[in-house]
């Protein structure tokens, strides 16, 4: 699958979202919404209320990364609400499998996510469940964080899982991804891009995805998976 760029709005003005989207709407091909509760992070952001908002507001697929505590109680009405890809945590959930299976249900994209120090050796079985797997490449909480290098060995230990099971799951890393990093990225075997500080940090946000994207096709093209 070629690159794809989710911008991520914790970087955006609260205040404006609609706004911001519209920005990145011809250049991205997703919203990136970080979930996140106070419980299974140290940080509070916006929730189902805020997403069916912008459900109604957003000319690209809202790619919902929830950072909660019960994402089986959930997970499945953000899938319902109209969100296209509703991402739980490996750490919180309690029974994934059925809550992936709800989200699948619901006609959206079911994401599974690790936190940096979460191996992806023991989900190669469950594989089939998902649609996309998200690994953390910052501590999940806050954005413009350092990119954590350590990360990217497992990134191409994912993309070896996927590809021993021949499975159509998109591997999407989140935090810190930048021009800096992207390519390392892209190299390692992640095809989808999470960049909330990277491209609302930027003064022209969607210039800043037309160029992430095109570091990141260029080094797929030289990757060798
Ligand atoms: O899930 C997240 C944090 O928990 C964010 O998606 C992530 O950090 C994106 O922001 P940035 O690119 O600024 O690191
Ligand atoms: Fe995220």
């Amino acid at each position: 699958m070629a690159p794809q760029i989710a911008p991520s709005i914790l970087s955006a003005d609260f205040a404006r979202l609609a706004d911001e989207i519209a920005r990145i709407a011809d250049s991205a091909d997703w919203v990136h919404v970080d979930v996140m509760d106070n419980h299974f992070v140290p940080n509070l952001t916006l929730g189902l209320p805020v997403v069916r908002a912008l459900l109604e507001h957003s000319a690209l697929p809202l790619d919902c990364h929830l950072m909660i505590e019960d994402p089986d109680r959930w997970a499945p009405e953000y899938a319902e609400a109209g969100a296209k890809s509703v991402t739980i945590h490996a750490e919180a959930a309690k029974a994934p499998i059925r809550t992936l299976r709800a989200i699948r249900a619901a006609g959206a994209r079911a994401g599974l996510g690790v936190n940096p120090a979460t191996p992806v050796d023991g989900f190669e079985d469950i594989l089939g469940e998902i649609d996309m797997l998200l690994l953390m490449t910052v501590e999940p909480g806050f954005g413009g964080q350092k990119f954590l290098d350590v990360v990217l060995p497992k990134v191409r230990r994912a993309r070896e899982l996927i590809k021993g099971r021949d499975l159509p799951v998109w591997l999407q890393v989140d935090g810190g991804v930048s021009t800096e990093t992207i390519e390392r990225c892209a190299e390692a075997g992640a095809d989808v891009f999470v960049a909330g500080n990277a491209v609302y940090g930027a003064d022209d946000p969607a210039e800043a995805v037309r160029r992430l994207r095109g570091q990141a096709e260029e080094a797929t093209a030289k990757a060798d998976w």
